[in-house]
């Protein structure tokens, strides 16, 4: 059983990105000093790309060892390599392209146009079998033991592209699925499944603004996963809610935590 979800309410959406990005320097500083390396799975959508803006602004920065940090992601669209709509490629101009990474331990999810072709399904496996080459006898499972994997939440609860109702929030076995008619654009996409997710040593949630109140509501009030995908995802030691005050405006009050910053 895990332990319940912990959440932070920050002021709002701009404060919220810093808090995250300052958290999220503190964590990797501290997997690389415990472990010599850190593993983060990025996220696309506002929440995710504010938080890597964020980073790249910090004045914290560079008290990360870029050299020595393996990204990887929960999902991504699938589309032509280079797209702008792709999550990768936003990653990249919010902050990869800023800071000194090692190019062999970046791993974007494959797009279109590589090489398994037009088949979101075949990229799927590639990927799948890329973070099985990366687990080690000491994992938990086919995929690294992610320091940190950040979810942004869709105003219908899901995250990555696991949507409500469809297939890949189903998946119990596999670590990597296509998507078909997603219902936010573009409708194919390649994603984590909930297996792969729970192998993160901590999942962070993301949820600003007030289009995300009543997903946060909806997925920390209980809610199956199969409804809402959101409340299926925690980590191994930790499941972090972060949040800002208009996201958090519809939770029940005795989930509403002591209000920082
Ligand atoms: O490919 C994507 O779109 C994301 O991975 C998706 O899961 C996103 O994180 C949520 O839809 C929240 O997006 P916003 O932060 O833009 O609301």
């Amino acid at each position: 059983m895990t332990a319940a979800p912990q959440l932070v309410v920050h002021r709002d959406k701009e404060l919220m990105a810093r808090a995250a990005a300052a958290r999220l320097i503190t964590r990797i500083v501290d997997a690389q000093s415990a472990r010599g390396s850190a593993s983060v799975v990025l996220t696309g959508g506002r929440n995710g790309n504010g938080l890597l803006a964020a980073l790249a602004a910090s004045p914290a920065r560079d008290a990360v060892d870029w050299a020595r940090l393996d990204l990887w992601w929960g999902d991504e669209r699938f589309l032509p390599e280079g797209d702008p709509e792709r999550n990768y490629t936003q990653a990249k101009e919010a902050l990869l392209d800023a800071v000194p990474l090692d190019p062999a331990r970046v791993h974007p999810m494959p797009a279109s146009d590589g090489s398994n072709g037009a088949k979101a399904d075949a990229a799927a496996e590639a990927y799948a079998a890329e973070l099985a080459a990366a687990a080690g006898p000491e994992d938990h499972g086919p995929v690294p033991t992610f320091d940190v994997l950040m979810l942004g939440v869709g105003p219908d609860t899901h995250v990555a592209s696991l949507f409500p109702e469809l297939p890949a929030v189903r998946e119990t076995e596999r670590t990597v699925v296509g998507v078909h008619g997603a219902p936010k654009p573009p409708p194919t996409r390649v994603t984590l499944t909930l297996p792969a997710i729970r192998a993160a040593r901590e999942v962070w949630l993301l949820a600003a603004g007030e289009d995300k109140a009543n997903a946060a509501a909806i997925a920390l009030s209980g809610a199956g996963e199969i409804q809402a995908p959101a409340a299926g995802v925690y980590g191994r030691s930790r499941t972090l809610w972060l949040l800002d005050a208009a996201a958090a405006s519809q939770l029940p009050h005795d989930l509403y935590p002591p209000a920082v910053a």
